[in-house]
């Protein structure tokens, strides 16, 4: 048996910040039984010892995957990330390495929706403040500042999965929709697109966030921004923490500028729920904190857990890699009574030529063939009989630009 394939019980997964049981479950039925799970994120120097020996990760938005951590990751196949953003991940160091990168992407989309309606509804009624002073002792019935929210204007930064669904359950409760975004996008229902983030917020009531981490997102709600809301709107940030400047935000809460807001992302949260979260906003009635919890439901988190294990179990037993993050996307049929030949390179001329010049030159019969690429790495899987893949697998090692082989049997 090659070196380099282990047999299930050998291979290890390490799923992390508490990722539902429904992963393990779906682990275990494809037979795999090492499978060591932590409900919390690991400080990096415990994570970089603990990656070393692992084949699959799993994590969610809390664990750090910098290029640091790849570098200890000499066993690592894939990362599945438990969650829409991969904003964690060093998406090119995990390429470099050959290592695959999945994802769930629409499995927590409604429960951020959700939520999103249900504090732009709170806020307009000013409940955070009523809720907080009852608790307190105080009685304040009051009319005054509270709104419905038929006929407001939502305004949606980043009009993708969960903006789009957003829109649409924000039309059914009466509300106008526009929405900026980089992208021209067909609007749903009666929204209507807008062409810049100020003409955005110059017209709408409730501004809710709903862009990826990127160059182009961070910091993109500061102090301008803040200024540049109708007196009185509501701000709502469940994408992330680096999307909003917290100080300006803050001070516009505390003159009355706006009306409320709800963060449940920030610039720095803590790693695990044992640890303190420190804000600005802590202490301001008007703003409805919550710990990172707009995709935490126990319909979503069980949903991800399903999603994302079946494509690690799909890439570790037969090599396809479809809907990864990072890689180019094979869907590969089984393999029965043949070995399979997994080359993951860089994409410069010349790889699949060298690859197919070993089979011919030892007289090894290619059974199937596949190649992807993308702009920076091909992908080739090659099924061939078993006799022949320890020879092969030890010179497709040889070949210029490879970046990880691996057989399947
Ligand atoms: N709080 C949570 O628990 C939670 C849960 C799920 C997702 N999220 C976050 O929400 C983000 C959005 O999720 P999604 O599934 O809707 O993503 P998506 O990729 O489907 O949509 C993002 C949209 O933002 C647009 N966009 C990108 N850059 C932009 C910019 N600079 N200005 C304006 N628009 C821009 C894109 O064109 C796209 O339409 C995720 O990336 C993730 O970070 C948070
Ligand atoms: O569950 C998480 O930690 C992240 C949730 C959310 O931000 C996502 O990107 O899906």
């Amino acid at each position: 048996m090659s070196k380099t394939s282990l047999d299930k019980s050998k291979i290890k997964f390490l799923l992390l910040e508490g990722i539902h049981p429904s992963a393990s479950e779906v682990l275990r039925s494809a037979g795999y039984t090492q499978i060591e799970t932590s409900p919390k994120a690991l400080p990096p120097e415990e994570l970089k010892a603990k990656i070393a020996d692992v084949h699959f990760l799993g994590i969610r938005s809390a664990s750090q995957l910098t290029a640091d951590v790849f570098e200890q990751a000499s066993r690592l196949v894939a990362v599945g990330c438990f969650c829409i953003g991969t904003n964690q991940v060093d998406l090119n160091a995990a390429r470099e390495k050959g290592v695959a990168v999945f994802n769930a992407p629409y499995s927590n989309t409604r429960s951020v929706a959700e939520l999103v309606l249900a504090e732009a509804i709170l806020l307009l009624r000013g409940v955070p403040e009523k809720n907080a002073l009852a608790h307190r002792g105080g009685w304040l019935k009051s009319a005054a500042g509270s709104y419905e929210i038929r006929g407001k204007t939502l305004g949606i930064v980043g009009y993708g999965s969960i903006g789009t669904q957003l829109s649409v359950l924000a039309e059914a409760l009466g509300m106008q929709v526009a929405f900026f975004d980089v992208v021209t996008k067909l609007p749903l229902g009666n929204a209507r697109q807008v062409h810049s983030l100020h003409e955005l917020l110059a017209q709408s009531d409730i501004v809710s966030l709903h862009v990826p981490e990127t160059a182009a997102t961070q910091w993109m709600i500061g102090a301008a921004e803040v200024a540049a809301m109708k007196p009185g709107a509501i701000l709502i940030n469940a994408s992330r923490g680096t999307v909003v400047e917290i100080e300006p935000l803050a001070e516009a809460l505390k003159q009355k500028k706006l009306l409320g807001a709800a963060i449940d992302v920030f610039p720095v949260e803590p790693r695990s729920n044992k640890d303190e979260f420190q804000s600005p906003l802590r202490g301001l009635d008007n703003v409805i904190l919550t710990p990172h919890i707009g995709g935490s439901t126990m319909e979503a988190q069980a949903n991800i857990g399903l999603e994302v294990a079946e494509k690690l179990v799909k890439y570790s037993d037969n090599g396809t890699s479809t809907s990864s993050v990072n890689f180019p996307e094979v869907a590969l049929p089984a393999h029965p009574g043949k070995h399979r030949l997994l080359h993951i390179h860089r994409n410069v001329p010349g790889v699949l030529s060298a690859i197919n010049r070993i089979f011919s030159d030892n007289h090894i019969n290619i059974a199937s063939q596949y190649l992807q690429t993308n702009e920076k790495i091909g992908y080739v899987v090659t099924d061939i009989d078993a006799a022949s893949s320890d020879l092969a697998l030890e010179k497709l090692a040889q070949v210029e630009g490879t970046l990880r082989s691996r057989v399947l049997f």
